[in-house]
């Protein structure tokens, strides 16, 4: 609820779905404690709030106005947006460019942050810098030929080099394009320095991503000669969690991480505030790899820092060199590729995963080519846009009715190999377009009463459950035993059944988040586009989608959904991708 007495610019921008009560709120908190009540200032502080609440670390008041989707319930409404931001400058809850003393508030070329972000965000600049300006140790590379054998260019040897010689790096691409077959190989050529072992640790921002991660690393262990006590862990467990604080931890700059390497596995979707912490509990002699697909969805949090890292300028004294036995592999770079290979940033491109329809779909969204994304959904392999849903319910009725006569005969082996098959996966939760609408329809589809836990109904686990060892995301099906009606989750190799009474936090998983979906990978896979003015449809919501796929792809929407999401990048807020320079290290112009 907006107070009543809320008047002027904060009630108008409120009304139309722009700011929440909760922005407004903040803002007048923020006023009243430093003295201030003009209205374009207690605007500009709530959409300061607003911008951390949908994923932006500041706000760049020059483009706010186009930036701001309002709520999709809003009532359309002509905002007439402020044109003029100068009583910012003055500001008693304002602080005016890098070194002014600490206000909530902070100005620093053109962008307003809470100050609570700028500081992050000043932390993550200043440690990245400072690593990637000094080169680190020589590593001995003798190793890779036989690590990677072949003659042609090979982005992976590259990666592995480059990364072997710096204190910061980022290895990107999509699924399966060998992140972690070059991270195996990576930890090869360091354990195998003289001196003594390396401390290694291996991390992601989620329990699934982590439990993945480790998986991986052991397949790859034997082949490469890795020691097989090499473990993975979240990001939170890494750092040590703290029962007085959700954001405070027990490594810290007080207390660093006693680690020589560590790897950050999907780290698109770490946040700014955690991407900080991290950094400063770091020695500075520990080398960071960040892995991920910065193309993907952002983290749900402010903050999208591997992206960020990927897009800004390398800084002027960044170590630029590519050691001499990798020298060739960067021969077919083209100018982009070489600007991020200083920053330390290696993209794989060959995945090993999909095709070449998914692959060049994929591409197409990536770089926005809305045109070659409908040519190829129309003409690709496997590719399909479909304006009704009557194939996708065919389709999923098909996967369904297999699903449930493998869960009657009580073949779990056989439900998690079909939970591979296909995948009907949403934009939104709620509404026509939603997964809850979509899960209950499914359900109907396949004869379920609504609510029953029939065999054959595939599960989401929704929370972290230790007792079962299960992951917020993990999937499993429903299926008839001896012993009665189990869930049955895919564990190591094989499936472990678990009585649904031990189950906390579940759901139906007939159809899935895109948002939810990611690190998981199916057959095939069915994206249901959303109207073309809903604000989640993004380019990276489509990509994301469409890369869950192994095999094929149905878009089920219309031609003008595809282009708006392709059209649509996640806009985030945030100086990291500006050039470090004296204006923002030192003082600063507004
Ligand atoms: N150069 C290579 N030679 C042989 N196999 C490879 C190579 N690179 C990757 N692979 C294989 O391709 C598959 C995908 O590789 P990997 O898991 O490393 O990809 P990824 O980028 O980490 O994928 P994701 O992000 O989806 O986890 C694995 O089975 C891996 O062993």
């Amino acid at each position: 609820m907006i107070p009543v007495r809320v008047e002027g610019l904060l009630r108008e921008f409120a009304e139309a779905g722009v700011l929440t009560a909760a922005d407004v709120h903040v803002a007048l908190r923020l006023a009243r404690l430093g003295g201030e009540q003009r209205e374009t200032v207690l605007l500009a502080a709530a959409l300061a709030v607003r911008g951390v609440r949908a994923g932006s670390v500041c706000v760049e008041l020059a483009t706010v106005a186009e930036s701001v989707v309002p709520d999709e319930d809003a009532p359309p409404v002509d905002l007439v947006w402020p044109q003029d931001w100068t009583a910012l400058t003055d500001s008693p809850v304002v602080a005016v460019g890098a070194d002014a003393p600490w206000r909530p508030l902070r100005l620093v070329d053109g962008l307003l942050y809470l100050d609570r972000y700028w500081q992050q965000e000043q932390l993550v600049r200043r440690e990245l810098d400072e690593r990637a300006a000094r080169p680190a140790p020589p590593v001995d590379l003798t190793a890779l030929p036989a690590l990677f054998d072949g003659a042609a260019p090979d982005l992976q040897r590259l990666a592995t080099a480059v990364v072997a010689g710096r204190w910061v790096s980022v290895i990107t691409g999509g699924p399966g394009t060998g992140k972690t077959h070059t991270v195996a190989r990576l930890l090869k050529v360091l354990l195998d320095q003289p001196g003594p072992r390396p401390r290694i640790a291996l991390a992601a921002p989620t329990g699934k991503a982590a439990a993945r991660l480790q998986e991986s690393v052991l397949e790859q262990a034997a082949a490469v000669g890795l020691p097989l006590d090499l473990t993975a862990s979240t990001l939170h467990r890494l750092l040590g969690w703290r029962p007085d604080s959700r954001s405070r931890f027990r490594h810290d700059a007080t207390n660093r991480l006693p680690f020589d390497v560590v790897v950050v596995d999907e780290s698109s979707m770490v946040s700014l505030t955690m991407m900080a912490r991290l950094l400063e509990a770091l020695r500075p002699t520990t080398r960071l790899v960040l892995v991920g697909d910065p193309d993907q969805l952002t983290p749900v949090d402010a903050g999208a820092v591997l992206s960020d890292l990927v897009h800004r300028p390398a800084p002027p004294d960044a170590a630029a060199t590519v050691p001499a036995e990798a020298a060739d592999d960067g021969a077919d770079l083209d100018d982009e590729a070489r600007r991020q290979l200083r920053n330390g940033v290696v993209r794989l491109r060959v995945s090993q995963r999909y095709g070449p329809a998914i692959a060049g779909l994929a591409e197409a969204v990536r770089t926005g080519d809305a045109d070659r994304v409908l040519d190829l959904l129309d003409t690709g392999e496997g590719l399909a846009l479909d304006a009704g849903t009557g194939a996708v319910e065919e389709r999923i009725g098909t996967v369904a009715g297999e699903m449930r006569a493998a869960a009657e005969r009580g073949d779990a082996a056989e439900c998690l190999a079909l939970l591979g098959r296909h995948r009907l996966l949403c934009a939104h939760r709620h509404g026509p377009f939603g997964i809850s609408a979509w899960n209950d329809r499914i359900g109907r589809l396949t004869g379920a009463m609504p609510g029953e836990w029939a065999p054959g109904l595939p599960l989401l686990v929704t929370a972290n459950d230790h007792e079962n060892e299960l992951w917020n995301g993990d999937t499993g099906v429903v299926v008839r035993t001896p012993d009665g009606v189990r869930a049955a989750f895919l564990r190591g190799t094989g499936p472990d059944l678990v009585p649904l009474s031990r189950l906390s936090a579940v759901g139906p998983a007939h159809a899935l988040t895109v948002h939810r979906s990611q690190g998981s990978q199916f057959e095939e896979v069915a994206v249901l586009l959303p109207p073309a003015s809903s604000p989640l449809l993004t380019r990276e919501l489509l990509y994301t989608a469409v890369t869950r796929a192994r095999r094929r792809v149905r878009v089920v929407g219309s031609a003008e959904s595809v282009r708006a999401a392709v059209g649509r990048q996640v806009v985030r807020a945030s100086g990291l991708r500006r050039a470090s320079g004296p204006d923002r290290g030192s003082g600063g112009n507004t």
